[in-house]
């Protein structure tokens, strides 16, 4: 584990340690998960409305979010935001319609490519590495630039003229929402002309930008060998998230490196949004890459998310967190094949694939890992397997 010279210092000395860090911890909250007490981490809220007009106390807050923190919730409750709430709800119920669908049907095209198309359960490394877990989750992505070309290749289950309505109006709303951002962080970064972010994201330029909508099955279909989305950070500039339900959990950056993994709570009229690798780059590291997974809070429950992955235009070049040039495009796709790879060919690629360079200490579950990881679960026999194609 890589610590500063002043995270050693402090290390020797712990009293000093913890005077210097009482005051700028507030004591968590907590909630009672798998009998432990698990945090509740707590984060600053943004508001959509203030941030449209470029409110310079709003462009302050969220670059210094960005900065510090790598997440926040963004408040879309007044006029404009709205409308994406609507949108969030028509994608839910095209969800439920399009995950209770024969499996032949929601596998029509397969993974077309790692940013479009559907992906089963088990298909990559899951919220335990350790004791050799699959995800949990199946997953449809649909990609901007081919919504934007009004061709895009979904499975006939969801393909009448509504559901196409209903995926651009989501898929257009958290453009704009994430454009919006981008451009305060511009701002707030005292970027000028082309050396704004937003010149890097054009729409009229290819991307591998997508709309990704999750449901994680219960543990009564899964067994407890598929469970929750593995530890990660995202490939995106900026991800903006919806989950009403609990089960996403981070690991905030410290000083010394990132704190254990706790959950964050679903805040109604808010999405998460995640700052990516690709925005952590592109700031020169300034900015922190958000450390998260997803657990099953309840499993027994289905989960539900909903994902925008606003990415930069393909050919875009930065530096990564191994000191190499590359472009957004190779980023994305080596990243990709990381996340799905075993975890012993994941544990040889490079540490900054798949948390973009975020340093860490300590251990995600200082308590030990959940106890249901050994328990015997009933698996329902008729879960049908398929592999990835892609
Ligand atoms: O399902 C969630 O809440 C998060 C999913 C996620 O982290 C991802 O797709 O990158
Ligand atoms: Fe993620």
């Amino acid at each position: 584990m890589k610590h500063s010279s002043s995270c050693h210092a402090l290390l020797r000395n712990p009293e000093r340690l913890l005077n210097i860090m009482a005051p700028t911890i507030d004591a968590p909250q907590t909630v009672e998960w798998q009998g432990k007490k698990v945090p509740v981490w707590s984060m600053q809220t943004i508001d959509y409305a203030l941030l449209l007009s470029q409110d310079p106390g709003e462009v302050d807050k969220v670059l210094k979010a960005c900065l510090e923190d790598g997440y926040f919730y963004l408040d879309l409750q007044g006029l404009d935001g709205r409308r994406m709430l609507n949108d969030q709800q028509e994608t839910l119920k095209l969800m439920h319609r399009f995950f209770e669908a024969p499996i032949e049907a929601k596998n029509e095209f397969g993974l077309i490519s790692s940013h479009l198309g559907y992906e089963p359960v088990g298909s990559r490394t899951g919220a335990f590495p350790g004791a050799g877990t699959k995800d949990g989750y199946e997953m449809l992505k649909v990609s901007r630039d081919e919504i934007q070309r009004g061709s895009p290749k979904v499975p006939a289950v969801i393909k009448n003229s509504g559901d196409l309505e209903v995926l651009e109006n989501t898929i257009g709303s958290c453009n704009t929402i994430t454009k919006v951002i981008l451009s305060a962080l511009s701002t707030g970064m005292n970027l000028t002309g082309a050396a704004r972010y937003e010149n890097t994201h054009r729409n009229d330029r290819p991307s591998t930008t997508t709309l990704s909508m999750m449901h994680y099955l219960p543990s009564s279909v899964t067994g407890n060998k598929k469970i929750g989305h593995q530890k990660h950070t995202d490939i995106s500039s900026l991800t903006l998230l919806f989950s009403e339900q609990w089960g996403l959990q981070i690991r905030p950056p410290g000083t010394c490196g990132a704190r254990e993994m706790g959950f964050v709570a679903p805040k109604p009229g808010c999405a998460f949004v995640h700052v990516g690798d690709s925005l952590r780059f592109a700031s020169g590291m300034k900015m922190q890459s958000c450390i998260h997974r997803v657990v099953p809070f309840n499993p027994t429950e289905d989960r539900y998310s909903i994902a925008y992955f606003l990415r930069a235009e393909d050919d875009t070049m930065f530096v990564d967190s191994e000191g190499r040039y590359v472009t957004a495009g190779q980023w994305h796709d080596e990243k990709f094949k990381a996340f799905t790879d075993p975890p012993l060919w994941q544990a040889m690629a490079p540490r900054s694939m798949i948390l973009g360079g975020m340093q860490e200490a300590g251990e995600d579950d200082p308590q030990g890992e959940p106890e249901f990881l050994s328990a015997p679960v009933a698996v329902n026999e008729g879960a049908q397997e398929i592999a990835l194609q892609a």
